[in-house]
């Protein structure tokens, strides 16, 4: 239960919401327990009736009574029993609402290191399949718990007013099926998480499957794939088979034992009544029912405790991540004004988990209003210095600063607001264009939107959609070509206006002349801005006002492309490989 004391904050937030459903379920029992009461009754009169030889409209009048008054109890009853859901059950699904999002906004916190050490999978289940656990503890666990308790006192006292006897017998099954319910309800769970995970291995599968579909067909592997599946069907199919075995059982347990209490009953009743201990047979009546009226609650300890017992390990799982100090902390709550000067003193940067030094040594000094393209080859660190502008790790040693103000003294919202970041990897949500690109800018007009695609050179194709800047992307919408989502993309990062442009070889799947123009594009709009370009083209990096060329995360060269073109190294080289390769469109 150390675990689940997370939740207690939020017991206390909806304190009155419990505390009404708890008087409620108190109250709708004691209503309930009004049937079997007068059941007894009615036999009471009737006995009476041919013993005193009573008129007939007397007894009549008698029953009628009895008879209201169990209607009566039992609207009653139903009523606050529903209204005993509504409270305690809400309060269960507000805690789960809450907890979601507590769970969302630490994963929001968390820096890139956490997001490579867990898999989606395994984020995505603990808010979804853990907290969904936890549930049943703060709703049905609890709504039942008090049901048991509650029903149980007030019924006790009934029996062992009406017989004693008859009570210790009654009871006596009820231990065995709350322990054999408790095991049960153990080794279901136990198979059913087998069986989620043979679910889950399936949806992947399937997935998979579907997004690599393309290359499936190229590779004329459908019947390899269709025979992978199969497996994986049959062994689901299975661990199913093996669970409903165990919920089979589940039922029967209980008609056999609720049959046993009333056989007791009628038995240890029946020789009570004969020997004259207990005056009338409605007490056997009534204690049938208290049997029936018991047998749930008391089935349900056992699978209560065994919703509590995951609960508690899913809330442990939660935990984990709730407390996890974000690497990355917003260490300024003031306001940061950001203009754009960016400068690397001697930085050093070692990825945590590979422990691959990519930068080392790195120096450079970018003016606001200036560009700065890197260039140099695949792994060579100039992906890394974005992120480090970005601060989405924090540097080993060096230094970083904005503004001549130490990157991590920043305020990080107004670090990230000034930023305009477009990745190797164009991501794009399934959603329309407009709100794809959008996305840096909530309150952009339509006009900003078009403006933005147009000096990303995307409009012309946007506007060939049948829904133009509507249609909708992804999985359900239209998939774009690779060099549309990098324009996209970068719409997205210029909508915003950021005093400071990333762009991280972002125009690799777009032609050398579309290239020229968007570059062209973001030099006007720039103006002011900071620009730091990453690439494997000249092109992109000639009118820069600095080049770089990083080489195993160490600066060897570094100039204008002028000064580059003419002195020997990895740039000269690769002007004049791509030089030779693209004689139509002259660098
Ligand atoms: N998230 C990461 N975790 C661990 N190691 C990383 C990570 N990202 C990059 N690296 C490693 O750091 C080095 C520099 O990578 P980086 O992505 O900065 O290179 P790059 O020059 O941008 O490469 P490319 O041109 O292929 O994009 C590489 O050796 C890479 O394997």
């Amino acid at each position: 239960m150390k675990e689940l004391q997370h939740l207690n904050k939020y017991f206390y937030k909806y304190k009155t919401h419990l505390v009404i459903g708890i008087v409620i379920t108190i109250v709708a029992r004691i209503f309930l327990l009004f049937t079997p009461r007068y059941v007894k009754k009615i036999f009471v009169i009737i006995e009476n009736a041919f013993k005193n030889n009573a008129t007939e409209a007397a007894v009549k009048a008698d029953l009628t009574e009895a008879i209201l008054y169990i209607i009566g109890a039992a609207v009653v009853g139903g009523i606050l029993t529903f209204f005993m859901r509504q409270t305690i059950i809400n309060v269960s699904r507000y805690i789960e609402y809450d907890l979601k999002n507590e769970i969302y906004e630490q994963y929001q916190k968390l820096s890139l290191n956490f997001y490579k050490k867990n898999r989606t999978g395994d984020l995505m289940n603990r808010i979804t399949e853990d907290v969904g656990r936890v549930r049943m503890y703060a709703g049905p666990a609890i709504m039942y718990s008090i049901n048991t308790v509650a029903l149980f006192v007030i019924v006790i006292i009934y029996m062992v007013n009406a017989s004693p006897k008859l009570t210790l017998y009654t009871i006596l099954p009820l231990p065995i099926l709350s322990i054999i319910i408790y095991k049960l309800s153990k080794e279901i769970h136990k198979r059913s998480t087998i069986v989620q995970e043979y679910l889950s291995k399936l949806s992947t599968f399937t997935q998979e499957s579907f997004s690599g579909i393309s290359v499936i067909k190229a590779y004329g592997i459908e019947p390899q794939t269709a025979l992978n599946f199969n497996t994986l069907a049959k062994e689901s199919k299975d661990k199913q088979i093996d669970l409903n075995k165990v919920q089979a059982w589940f039922f029967p347990m209980m008609i056999l034992l609720i049959g046993t209490s009333n056989l007791l009953v009628i038995y240890v009743g029946g020789m009570q009544y004969i020997n004259g201990e207990i005056k009338s047979i409605g007490t056997i009546a009534e204690f049938i029912i208290y049997v029936n009226m018991l047998t749930w609650p008391v089935a349900t300890v056992g699978w209560v405790t065994s919703i509590v017992q995951q609960a508690e390990a899913s809330q442990k799982r939660i935990n984990e991540f709730l407390k996890i100090v974000p690497e990355i902390k917003n260490n300024n709550a003031n306001h940061s004004e950001i203009t754009g000067d960016v400068q690397f003193k001697d930085v050093n940067f070692t990825y945590d988990d590979t422990n691959i030094q990519a930068l080392k040594g790195i120096s450079f000094h970018i003016k606001p209003g200036d560009t700065l393209a890197i260039l140099g080859k695949t792994g060579s660190g100039k992906s890394t210095v974005l992120d480090l502008v970005g601060r989405l790790y924090d540097i080993d040693q060096g230094s970083i600063l904005i503004n001549d103000t130490e990157i991590a003294d920043l305020n990080l919202v107004d670090l990230r607001n000034n930023i305009g970041y477009v990745p190797q990897d164009a991501f794009l949500f399934s959603d329309s264009i407009k709100t794809n690109i959008k996305f840096g800018k909530h309150d952009a007009t339509d006009e900003d939107v078009i403006e933005a695609a147009k000096n990303a050179q995307v409009h012309k194709n946007i506007i060939k959609f049948n829904k133009g800047y509507d249609t909708i992307l992804g999985e359900r919408g239209i998939t774009l070509s690779g060099g549309q989502k990098q324009r996209v993309s970068i719409a997205r990062a210029i909508i915003k206006s950021p005093k400071i442009l990333l762009f991280d070889d972002c125009l690799s799947a777009v032609d050398t002349e579309t290239e020229e123009k968007i570059l062209n594009n973001i030099n006007k709009i720039s103006k002011g801005k900071t620009g730091i370009i990453v690439s494997h083209r000249i092109s992109a990096a000639k009118n820069a006002d600095k080049i770089i060329v990083l080489d195993h995360g160490k600066i060897v060269q570094e100039g204008t492309h002028d000064t580059l073109i003419n002195t020997d190294g990895y740039y000269k080289e690769l002007y004049l490989k791509q030089l030779s390769e693209n004689t139509a469109n002259p660098l």
